[in-house]
């Protein structure tokens, strides 16, 4: 059984499908992509599937779970996590505190032992600290950790966002174009990096890309839809090469 299994999914928005009977499936660590024209559902495949969005018809199951109808923060504990297509960080607050925030979402002090500052609460804070630490590190953000989240450069922003995402130790991680307004050095990075994270962290992960060398370059299959419709799925060189896409998505260029 798939990690992940999407069924009929459809989301209408007065008279519009933005999404359609879509169905997907994503296995246990495995690197999916996710591409299609603007305004094709993406963005709205991923609120259906992280909670934002109710879903019209059909459902979503994580681990043989339902999960269509839990509100997000359940939807998160469940084991999703997500990157925004904007950048969403608090970012009056420094590199850390914002991964360690995401972190506080799995992890709770006993109220009592928080309130009182017992031992128990800064061992749990010592130790989600050495964790948020060696996360920066594998995004080389450890040596900016004391600094304020909007003072870091763009690309840099983008990675935290990443690092926050992963922060929650999620089973998946839904990647909302992280390269978007990243430049061509920034973006190749990025691509090692997404790669990377998959392998150290076992997870399973669905990028929605704009930039088409990055999808090709990472990913191992892809689903692409088009007015809210799943018209292709396959590798990468099967996407690249299926005439319904080349025709519709990528105008004739590939
Ligand atoms: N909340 C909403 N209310 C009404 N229509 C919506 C809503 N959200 C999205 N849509 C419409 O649904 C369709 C799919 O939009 P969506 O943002 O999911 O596409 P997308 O593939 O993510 O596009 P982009 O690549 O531009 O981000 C579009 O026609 C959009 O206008």
């Amino acid at each position: 059984m798939a990690l992940l299994e999407v069924k009929n999914l459809t989301k209408n928005f007065g008279g519009l499908t933005a999404v359609g009977d879509v169905n997907i499936e994503l296995g246990e660590s495995e690197l999916v992509g996710l591409i299609g024209p603007n305004g094709a559902g993406k963005t709205t495949l991923f609120n259906l599937l992280t909670g934002v969005y109710e879903p019209t018809e059909g459902t979503v199951t994580l681990d043989g779970k339902i999960l269509n109808g839990m509100p997000t923060y359940k939807i998160a504990a469940a084991g999703l996590s997500r990157t925004f297509q904007n950048i969403r960080l608090f970012k009056d607050l420094t590199v850390l505190d914002n991964v360690l925030i995401a972190m506080g979402t799995r992890k709770k002090s006993k109220l009592f032992e928080s309130l009182f500052r017992l031992p128990g609460y800064y061992k749990q804070e010592e130790t989600m600290k050495k964790e948020a630490m060696e996360l920066l590190a594998i995004f080389d953000l450890d040596v900016k950790s004391d600094n304020l989240a909007k003072n870091l450069p763009y690309g840099e922003q983008r990675r935290l966002e990443i690092v926050r995402a992963l922060a929650t130790n999620p089973k998946i991680l839904f990647l909302d174009e992280p390269a978007a307004g990243m430049n061509p050095q920034e973006t190749a990075e990025l691509t090692t990096l997404i790669k990377q994270i998959q392998q150290q962290f076992n997870i399973t992960i669905l990028l929605i890309e704009h930039d088409m060398s990055l999808v090709m370059n990472v990913t191992e299959r892809i689903y692409v839809l088009e007015y809210g419709r799943l018209i292709a799925q396959g590798t990468p060189d099967e996407i690249k090469t299926n005439k319904r896409v080349i025709e519709s998505y990528l105008g004739g260029e590939a």
